[in-house]
């Protein structure tokens, strides 16, 4: 089948808003199965804070009531440094049991996420695969998901229990003297400035570094999956300059955003930290500083140091966030990428495998078409090729019966019944595909045949036997024990594409396809299959479609396609007789080729 082309880098559908609200659903829509031990642990938290603005609070009472006056109560002083540091010691135990609880919801949710991602993504229809590239899709489904969790741990630490500490040191520095809390409150707002004057030097790094690794990572899946051609192109070395290149440069983008960190973000924020705390003193200064005053203001710089540090965590973290907020937005618009509602029924089978194509009609692209009225009727039971011009529609066709695309005019009929109204376990179980590149799972014999599906040994002897597969297949090393696939057996192409018939046979289909099944293996293999298929006449039908004319010579029906249309349909002696004929001529080539 022609690979579709990729254009842009996003499936369709996407729109590529980042907006945080977005975000913020898609956290709260993973951890909605548990909100109600998130609500334990924020409040929980809460009092975690509340604790801690406990002691500056105790040691103004321990510096005015007992060091200042000279009244050296040991009972009731000692009561106070104790509580000053119970309330310290529970405060960090109740946090941190907290923060492990919610680390854990973290880990569930994006558990769930992911689980979510993938079967949704494996729920599309081919039209978003055409539309998107694997290497990105990849990414969004790993990557972005790790920045989800990314950010489920900065939301719910750094942010969430940065900002409850901060406002309970607020509340109680309101309660000493609110005009010296409203100082410290304008650490906020300046803090905020900084952050954007950060944003603003750092954000075009930010957005360069992520978009070079999504090419990294796309580069990569492609050479790898590409590795063949490219190897035989030789086409490494070249693949590797820009590779190299495109890791360069999204090395410089990070060391960029690294600098404007550094240089701008951190001494910004101590110079603010020094600052405050010399207004606070000099605002003590403006006072009479009577003896009371002491206390508070010890009590004072110890709310600062507790404020700043927090604060200064929530924009340190603030990059990253950017960072995971877009990559959470991507997996909400991914997840917004509706699934085509089916309309099955449950009851219908397909007892035969009868196909009727009822004045198809089909194109990838509207204004295109591709398939034009096509009306075809297959009995069940019989055999037909499908033989045409490269780019005439065959692979299409075939497409449209496994049902990656639906005809835009017309409808496919099997068994007189709608094709997209079969059940999906029925029209599995009816439908058998040997696909042109034969695919080995790391397994053994019995495992590739099998594929996961309740089918007993007889069975699969039954379907290597009639795939002309028995024979070489218990004639391995270990027999139908021996591991094939990654880091098994090399077997030959010809032995694989045996093994996918036999693969396809197991199912028992009604229908089976075989997309130039034969197109790559050598003329002996070549036999078996046709020997194979003649077999199953009148048993299953099959729709093959044939580079190699060979394979469908003896069908009871060839079908040419030119263009989209049928154009010429009949025995391969019947065909040949006309002159001029497509397929007439497609036979001559092939033999000229030969
Ligand atoms: N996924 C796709 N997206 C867009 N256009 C496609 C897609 N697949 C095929 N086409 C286009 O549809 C037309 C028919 O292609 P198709 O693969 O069905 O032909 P074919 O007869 O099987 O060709 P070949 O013998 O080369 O496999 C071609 O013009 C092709 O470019």
């Amino acid at each position: 089948m022609t690979q579709p082309e990729a254009t842009d880098g996003t499936a369709a559908g996407q729109t590529q808003e980042h907006s945080p609200r977005e975000a913020l659903a898609l956290l709260a829509q993973a951890a909605a199965p548990e909100r109600r031990g998130l609500v334990k642990g924020l409040g929980w938290l809460a009092v975690a804070a509340a604790l801690e603005a406990i002691g500056p609070i105790l040691g103004k009472h321990f510096i005015d009531n007992h060091v200042l006056p000279r009244q050296f109560d040991l009972g009731a002083m000692a009561g106070l440094l104790a509580a000053m540091l119970l309330s310290g010691w529970v405060a960090s135990l109740t946090r941190y049991s907290q923060l492990r609880r919610m680390a854990a919801v973290a880990r569930r949710s994006v558990l769930r996420l992911r689980e979510q991602v993938y079967a949704h993504v494996m729920a599309q229809p081919m039209t978003f695969f055409d539309r998107s590239i694997t290497g990105q899709l990849l990414s969004r489904i790993t990557n972005d998901t790790d920045a989800v969790n990314n950010l489920y741990r900065q939301v719910l630490f750094v942010m969430l229990d940065s900002s409850i500490v901060v406002l309970g040191a607020l509340v109680a520095m309101a309660w000493l003297d609110w005009r010296l809390m409203l100082i410290v409150l304008a650490l906020v707002p300046a803090s905020s400035g900084i952050i954007w004057l950060y944003q603003r030097a750092s954000s075009g790094p930010v957005q360069r570094a992520r978009a070079l690794r999504a090419d990294l990572n796309a580069q990569m899946a492609e050479s790898m999956a590409g590795m063949a051609m490219l190897q035989s192109a030789g086409a490494t070395a070249r693949f590797a300059q820009r590779y190299e290149a495109v890791n360069q440069a999204q090395l410089g983008a990070r060391v960029q955003e690294l600098r404007a960190n550094a240089w701008l973000l951190r001494p910004a924020l101590d110079l603010l930290n020094v600052l405050l705390i010399v207004t606070v003193i000099f605002g003590f200064g403006q006072r009479e500083l009577s003896g009371v005053e002491v206390g508070l203001l010890y009590a004072f710089l110890a709310y600062i140091a507790r404020v700043v540090e927090p604060l200064i965590q929530i924009t340190m973290q603030f990059s990253q966030l950017q960072q995971a907020l877009v990559a959470a937005s991507r997996v909400r618009a991914l997840l917004r990428e509706p699934v085509p509602a089916t309309q099955q029924q449950a009851s219908l089978t397909v007892p035969h495998g009868a196909i009727h194509f009822d004045h198809v009609s089909f194109g990838y692209k509207p204004d295109q078409p591709v398939l034009q009225n096509l009306d075809l009727k297959i009995e069940a039971g019989s055999f037909v090729g499908i033989a045409g011009h490269t780019g005439s529609g065959k692979s299409t066709l075939l497409a449209l019966l496994l049902r990656f695309y639906s005809p835009g005019a017309g409808r496919i009929l099997v068994d007189g019944q709608p094709l997209a109204q079969l059940p999906d376990e029925a029209f599995h179980q009816a439908v058998g595909l040997v696909p042109q590149e034969p695919y080995l799972v790391a397994g053994t014999v019995r495992d590739n045949i099998r594929m996961g599906r309740a089918i007993s040994d007889e069975r699969l002897e039954a379907a290597a036997k009639a795939a002309r597969a028995y024979d070489f297949l218990s004639a391995l090393p270990q027999g139908w024990d021996s591991r094939l696939g990654d880091g098994g057996l090399a077997v030959s192409t010809g032995q694989k594409q045996l093994i996918a018939l036999a693969r396809a046979l197991a199912g028992d289909p009604r229908i089976l396809l075989l997309d130039e099944a034969t197109a790559n293996i050598d003329s002996a293999t070549e036999a078996q299959v046709s020997e194979a298929l003649r077999a199953l006449r009148g048993q299953v039908t099959v729709v093959a479609i044939a580079h190699r004319l060979s394979t469908i010579r003896e069908a009871d029906q060839i079908v040419v396609l030119n263009h989209g249309r049928l154009s010429e349909r009949g025995t391969h002696e019947a065909l040949m007789a006309i002159d001029g004929g497509i397929y007439q001529r497609l036979v001559q080539l092939q033999a000229l080729e030969d």
